[in-house]
């Protein structure tokens, strides 16, 4: 198809939230011309997308994340500095470089954030309650409920996905034990419930449970759209370099291609005009830079890069947020049913899954990411005496009376979370922990108009001393959850704190009679050489009653740890924040940029503080707000319920043994 040279609507950046507004707009009006533009690879014709649908996330993140010069699945942010909060380490942020995003990653985890976190904004209309009819329309809810939170006629499938392992039971039993409540769906349920912030339960997934398919937001938003009309244009391979503005209004875009390999290097730009609206999307480290290039920023930083000012907006790229992970990976018994040998490559086991895949994907195990249990936590009375000032002065002016904020977000992962061609033999699970809400800031501006060139950034992972006490407080709970469940078999030393080997809190490797199970016939197994490694006592998890203790130099150990281990759990946001413009806000609550005309940006840059979720929904949520605003803006109607979703070839074999829909 010839792309128009003028549409009314240019979307730029085709992550969720873009999806979303793109399609919910063209899907209105088909006489509306809408263009999307998105950096990466459209996911339609992506073969993993097609042939490993939800295959699940430690191998196939691994595959996809690698920073090996020719994967251009995803953007990779790396820290311009040194950071002295991470012991002289750099962050690297990966950002999805394709349409819809997830298509690189595993289905994602579906939490919500909590109903304070939207009233937070302090801006009309964003008010979690305000919010919450958007929030039921996105979803295909497919898990029992008993409360009227969720929606049912949606695009976006929400289900356990096709299986549950018995290691997430066991974890959630270990969990009830120690304090972290099970909510079953009778009960508060802290993932969606947008109240409860401390309490345990089975995850859900962005998986259609029909189909056992990854329900995503190009096939939901776009690919819907496109096969029943004509008036969604999709670019892919194309990166926004830039607004077009005439005076302060905005009248287009000029993108060029992703890659600068043809032209001996030049940059060279297309321009597309828009009648009506231009709209940023391109997510919270992409739609910064874009302003900028634009003239739209600090002017003192413009200046300097030879841009014309647009509009002076010095919160432009500021305020930088993420939530912070630490992974900790336990040994578990040799029966114990994870991914690790699949992820190992065994061919035998890797047969067999897909198989199972390919005749009766609605219940296989590989429709699933493996996350399939979790909790959100807050600390008690007694907890907080011990997590030093810093954290309790951040808890008394930020969490104390909300009690809906979790604190901290654990999960299970029925698999070691690491590159298996690097491990020891044997099955792991992998607690996955992130800090909710980091009071520590980062930020992202360009170093110069071409696009091309690499942005200065700076996580600014840690560089508040009060983001160590939760990490490090949550650390524990994790391990004494592990500790409790019944196929625990000792810790992955690799993968925990530097403890001092004489102190009780150190890590205990395999037990040697499970070791000796994993190569029977092995001529070292069992061996341990030297004094260094200390293999684990075999193990009966019904004899833990009682709590590890850590000294003063024990709790150092696990800081030490999290200052080098921490990382992005690719939650960015915040960067073009939604607030007024005298506090450094860049948008008003419709999404207007200040100081320009028909230029809104919709995606998580606009959040001027944090979500404790994990943020696929909140972007949906963004994208749909958006959607409402720009539709009203221009005197249209949505469409509900959107176009019908197209379902991913059914694989060959039995299709599912339930109806799609
Ligand atoms: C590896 C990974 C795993 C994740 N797991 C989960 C999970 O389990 N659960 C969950 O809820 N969330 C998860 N997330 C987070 C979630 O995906 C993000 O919060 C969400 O995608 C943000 O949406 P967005 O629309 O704001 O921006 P983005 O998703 O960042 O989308 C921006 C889009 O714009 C494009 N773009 C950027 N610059 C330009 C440009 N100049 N021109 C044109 N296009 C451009 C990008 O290629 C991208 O497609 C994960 C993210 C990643 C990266």
């Amino acid at each position: 198809m010839v792309h128009p040279q003028e549409v009314d609507v240019i979307v730029a950046g085709g992550g969720p939230a873009g999806c979303v507004v793109a399609g919910r707009l063209a899907y209105a009006d088909p006489n509306l011309k809408v263009m999307l533009i998105e950096g990466g690879a459209n996911n339609r014709d992506d073969p993993w997308f097609f042939r490993y649908l939800t295959v699940p996330s430690p191998g196939i993140y691994v595959k996809n994340m690698q920073r090996d010069g020719v994967n251009d699945k995803a953007t990779f942010y790396t820290d311009t500095k040194a950071s002295s909060y991470m012991r002289g380490r750099q962050s690297i942020v990966p950002c999805a470089n394709i349409l819809g995003e997830t298509s690189f990653t595993p289905p994602p985890m579906y939490t919500r954030a909590s109903a304070s976190d939207w009233d937070d904004f302090k801006t009309p209309g964003w008010t979690a309650k305000d919010l919450l009819p958007i929030m039921k329309r996105l979803e295909n809810y497919q898990k029992p409920t008993n409360n009227d939170t969720h929606g049912y006629d949606g695009p976006i499938a929400i289900s356990n996905g096709g299986t549950i392992t018995a290691l997430a039971q066991d974890f959630l039993r270990a969990s009830d034990a120690i304090g972290i409540p099970f909510s079953g769906t009778e009960h508060s349920l802290p993932s969606v419930d947008l109240d409860t912030s401390h309490a345990s339960e089975i995850w859900a997934k962005y998986i259609n449970r029909h189909t056992g398919r990854r329900s995503d937001a190009a096939t939901a938003y776009v690919h819907s759209v496109m096969d029943v009309q004509t008036n969604l244009y999709l670019r892919v391979n194309s990166r926004v370099s830039r607004v077009i503005f005439e005076g302060t209004k905005a009248v287009g875009v000029a993108y060029v291609p992703a890659r600068n390999r043809a032209h001996q290097g030049q940059t060279v730009e297309t321009i597309v005009k828009a009648r009506k609206w231009v709209v940023l999307s391109s997510g919270t480290l992409g739609t910064p830079q874009i302003l900028e290039r634009s003239g739209v920023g600090s002017a003192e930083r413009l200046k300097k890069l030879d841009i014309k000012v647009v509009s002076d907006l010095p919160g432009v790229g500021e305020q930088y947020q993420d939530h912070y992970t630490t992974l900790s990976i336990f040994r578990v018994s040799n029966e114990s049913a994870t991914l690790d040998d699949f992820l190992r490559g065994d061919k035998e086991v890797q047969r067999e899954l897909f198989q199972e895949w390919e005749t009766s994907p609605e219940k296989a195990r590989l429709s699933s990411n493996a996350i399939d249990a979790g909790f959100k936590i807050r600390p008690t009375e007694a907890e907080l005496k011990e997590m030093g000032p810093e954290f309790n002065e951040l808890w008394n002016t930020y969490f104390k009376d909300k009690p809906d904020k979790p604190v901290m977000f654990g999960s299970i992962v029925s698999a070691a979370y690491a590159d298996h061609t690097l491990l020891p033999p044997g099955k792991y699970i992998t607690m996955f922990q992130y800090l909710e809400y980091p009071a520590s800031r980062g930020k992202i501006h360009i170093q110069s108009a071409n696009p091309y060139v690499e942005p200065d950034f700076d996580s600014g992972f840690m560089n508040n001393k009060a983001d160590f006490a939760p990490i490090r407080w949550s650390y524990k709970k994790t391990r004494e959850i592990a500790r409790r469940m019944d196929a625990y078999r000792g810790e992955l030393t690799s993968h925990h704190p530097r403890f001092h080997p004489a102190s009780p809190a150190v890590a205990q490797d395999i037990d040697i009679q499970t070791a000796k199970g994993l190569m029977p016939n092995g001529f070292t197994v069992g061996i341990h050489m030297g004094t260094w490694h200390r293999p684990g006592e075999a193990y009966n998890a019904a004899k833990v009653h009682e709590d590890l203790k850590y000294t003063e130099e024990d709790d150092r150990a696990i800081d030490d740890w999290v200052a080098d281990h921490v990382e992005t759990t690719w939650h960015s946001l915040g960067t073009c924040a939604m607030k007024p413009r005298e506090e450094g806000g860049v948008l008003d609550g419709r999404l207007n940029v200040f100081g320009t005309e028909n230029l809104k940006c919709v995606d998580l840059s606009i959040c001027p503080d944090n979500l404790g979720t994990n943020t696929y929904s909140s972007a949906l949520l963004v994208g749909e707000k958006g959607a409402d605003i720009l539709a009203e803006d221009m005197g249209l109607k949505l469409r509900m319920p959107h176009a019908p979703v197209p379902h991913a070839p059914i694989p060959k074999g039995a299709p599912a043994t339930q109806q799609v829909r």
